[in-house]
């Protein structure tokens, strides 16, 4: 690879990658596929390299230890200035709510703090609870007796299921979650459209869900919101999370107009919602695959359910999150982190606040072979360590997805090994090693550093209790793909599947790589669904 030439101060500035668009820039190349974008370039410049994208320079990361360089450096390599301008765009939040100078100090950190493994019990339990409560309220569950079978569109079974549940965790019961649900899918499938800055006239659809959802919002906090000045900040959110409660207080002390509250729960449901279904779409549609994939994690759910939870359901609901991390779930948590791994195309984004030096010692994650396959000489690890600048005012995006689709990382990456994150004492602890050296995050579904999702115990939680619900009430066939719409007819309803049309030989549907968090499928698949106890 070309090597840059020192700036004027001699320190080198990142090769530089050529998108000769004014304004955009690389804009379309990285929005159409960020892992594919990050693989080209690192297969042409190695693992950092620089460019410009919507009038701003930008530069990317994408070997595991420069992403781990650029996590590691959050005083200048900042997350808060990103998260202060995003939502203006994406939720319709007014400037002055989403810049709000305590939202930093005294916002952003409840999350971290109700989310953290030590707390979070309450909102998974309740997430047990509530799903649950739905789940055995399907047709599939309370229209049916053992040994009957059912046929559901997967999104339309499971994706609203999630939806209410997550909401009533969060928000509480006076929340029209079902009522809004539509809408929302919408909002989200259009999301990319409000990151892009598209005006109202040209994306009706997307601007009126997202305004219905909004206006829901706001019908829920003036119901919700109780004034109370025995309360810290004058009232409470009655049947909301206190994580929801505290949080909506303090915008009352903030003055943050009614509006601009429910922007920001929108915010706050957007940043639940898909990651999660979409893992649970995909963990359950690779699972279903293969034969022997379904048997073994059966048998462990099975065991699970009679040596863990003494065959009782109350017990399973009642497990805290710590319990689905034992042993006794090892096969179900490798999935998931295979699941990430394959699945995901997390990007994390950083605003540079002070120059800062990135040093890079181990070149490329692309293998030879990959680069062979472009037509592209073999990318070369440096042979002394090479600095790069990072230069106040510019943008810094560590790629994820590069790392997870390393073939020297990841043997076979294309594929889904299910038990592919199991160690030799059967826990899921492996240990993944690059050219020698263990490569500690190996895997950053998650994001990373301060930006790292606060969620990741409740929805690892909300995840596994999903799919011991599931296989413990049902054997589960993927018998066909079909279309990805709301049709309401399909999907939901017992017998005989009227209404489905499916299309396809039930294959893996492809995945939409415009997305950043969990991919989204291109496809939904119908499943058989033959309930056992
Ligand atoms: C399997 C499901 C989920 C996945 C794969 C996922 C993934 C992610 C990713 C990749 C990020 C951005 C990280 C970065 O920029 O470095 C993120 C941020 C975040 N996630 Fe999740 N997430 C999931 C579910 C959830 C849930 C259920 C919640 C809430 C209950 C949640 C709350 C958050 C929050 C609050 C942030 C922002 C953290 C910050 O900026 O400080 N996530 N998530």
């Amino acid at each position: 690879r070309p090597r840059p030439a020192p700036s004027p101060d001699g320190l080198l500035d990142p090769p530089a990658a050529f998108y000769p668009l004014p304004y955009f820039g690389c804009a379309l190349a990285y929005g159409a596929d960020p892992g594919k974008f990050g693989r080209e370039n690192e297969l042409r410049h190695g693992p950092i390299f620089a460019t410009k994208m919507l009038g701003r320079k930008a530069t990317f990361v994408t070997s595991a230890p420069l992403i781990a360089a650029l996590y590691k450096n959050s005083r200048a390599a900042q997350h808060d200035p990103i998260r202060m301008e995003i939502p203006i765009r994406m939720f319709g939040i007014a400037p002055y709510a989403v810049q709000h100078e305590s939202l930093p100090e005294h916002g952003f950190p409840l999350f971290d703090k109700a989310l953290s493994f030590q707390s979070v019990k309450p909102l998974s339990a309740a997430f047990s609870q509530h799903f649950w409560k739905r789940l055995s309220a399907t047709d599939a569950l309370a229209k049916t007796s053992p040994g009957d079978t059912v046929e559901v569109k997967f999104t339309r079974f499971l994706f609203p299921l999630v939806f209410a549940a997550t909401c009533e965790v969060f928000l509480g019961p006076r929340f029209d979650a079902d009522g809004s649900y539509a809408d929302f899918e919408v909002f989200d499938e259009q999301i990319f459209k409000f990151l892009a800055g598209v005006p109202p006239a040209m994306a009706p659809a997307a601007f009126k869900s997202r305004a219905r959802v909004r206006d829901a919002l706001i019908r829920f906090l003036e119901r919700a919101w109780t004034p109370d000045s025995a309360e810290a900040h004058g009232g409470y959110l009655a049947g909301a999370s206190p994580l929801l409660s505290e949080l909506v207080g303090r915008f009352h002390g903030w003055k943050f107009a009614t509006a601009d509250q429910a922007g920001h729960l929108l915010s706050i449901i957007w940043g639940f919602q898909p990651n999660l279904v979409w893992t649970i779409y995909w963990l359950f549609l690779h699972l279903l695959q293969d034969a022997s994939r379904v048997a073994r994690l059966r048998a462990e759910i099975d065991t699970a359910m009679r040596d863990v939870f003494g065959g009782k359901l109350d017990a399973c609901l009642g497990a805290e999150p710590a319990v689905f991390e034992r042993k006794e779930f090892a096969l179900l948590s490798s999935a998931l982190n295979e699941t990430l791994r394959l699945c995901g195309s997390a990007t994390s984004m950083r605003r540079v606040v002070e120059d800062f030096v990135i040093t890079d010692t181990q070149g490329s994650s692309a293998s030879a072979k990959a680069a062979a396959a472009e037509g592209l000489p073999a990318p070369a690890a440096p042979a002394a360590p090479v600095q790069y600048l990072l230069r106040k005012g510019e943008d810094a995006y560590a790629i994820t997805r590069t790392v997870h689709m390393d073939p020297e990382l990841y043997a076979d990456p294309e594929s889904f090994r299910i038990d592919r994150f199991l160690a030799e004492d059967g826990t899921c602890s492996r240990k993944f090693y690059k050219a020698g050296k263990h490569v500690a995050n190996n895997l950053m579904g998650w994001g990373g550093g301060v930006s790292k999702c606060a969620g990741r115990y409740y929805a690892t939680h909300a995840v596994k209790l999903c799919v011991i619900l599931m296989f413990h009430h049902f054997d589960i066939q993927h018998t066909a793909n079909c279309a990805l719409s709301a049709d309401a007819t399909a999907g939901t309803g017992t017998g005989t599947g009227q209404g489905l049309r499916a299309y396809t030989k039930p294959a893996v549907p492809d995945m939409d790589m415009s997305r950043i968090g969990m991919l989204t499928a291109k496809q939904d698949i119908v499943l058989s669904l033959r309930r056992r106890v």
